[in-house]
């Protein structure tokens, strides 16, 4: 059985963080975008990324941010990744990265075929690729919507970097969704939560038990 591997995004409280690491995701997302209703700030993110225990990647979730904010951030708190997911260019990515040195995924929206050419983009600047379903234009959140695109789009691809399948991702379709992409790493915020912001253990528990059910079946 392959390992999935899984990032639940949008953590506010410790146990938040706590559900996250006893349900075997490989990574923890923190966002800092104000209208988000996960947005942490400095100070609350530090905490929750010291009580992270080791092994649980801390991936802070930034949306066009300037240098004074990511200095910020990064100065603040242990971190593994940076998580793009505004329209920061590919030389904006690569800038980020030396600058921070720290591994860089970069959200790509997709809604139709013509979306995917900015994998292709992102892929020499980024360490990983963060695949996840276009936002409606009026939409208030570039990401963290609940909203899916149609996996058969990104199904069997090969790509020069990692990626990572999210959209509308939920216990009930991650199975059907790595089936049909044959994705290795997958991606949710809305899908575990209660209401907009709370996260529920329980669905942790179920998304990530759900990727590691006997009955996804390969591919390949
Ligand atoms: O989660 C948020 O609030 C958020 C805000 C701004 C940009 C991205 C955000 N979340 C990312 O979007 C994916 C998909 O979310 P969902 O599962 O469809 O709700 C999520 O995993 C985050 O990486």
């Amino acid at each position: 059985m392959v390992d999935i591997r899984v990032k639940i995004c949008g953590l506010r409280t410790v146990a938040d963080v706590a559900a996250v690491a006893a349900s075997g995701a490989a990574y923890a997302g923190f966002v800092f975008f104000p209208k988000s209703p996960r947005h942490l700030t400095i100070d609350q993110a530090r905490e929750l990324t010291l009580a992270a225990p080791v092994g649980l990647a801390k991936v802070a979730l930034v949306v066009d941010a300037d240098d004074a904010t990511l200095d910020a951030i990064t100065e603040a708190m242990p971190l593994d990744m940076l998580q793009l997911h505004g329209h920061e260019s590919p030389d904006r990515v690569a800038e980020i990265r030396a600058r921070y040195g720290l591994p860089v995924m970069k959200a790509v929206g997709v809604a139709d075929e013509g979306d995917l050419a900015a994998v292709l983009e992102y892929s020499l600047a980024a360490d990983q690729i963060l695949v996840d379903a276009k936002p409606s234009k009026n939409a208030a959140l570039p990401g963290g919507n609940g909203l899916s695109f149609d996996w058969r789009l990104v199904a069997q691809r090969r790509w020069l970097r990692p990626w990572m399948l999210a959209g509308g991702l939920t216990p009930g379709n991650v199975a059907e969704a790595i089936r049909l992409t044959n994705a290795r790493q997958v991606d949710v915020s809305s899908g575990v939560e209660l209401s907009p912001g709370v996260k529920d253990a329980a669905k942790i528990a179920a998304f990530v038990a759900a990727t590691r059910a006997p009955a996804v079946p390969r591919l390949r």
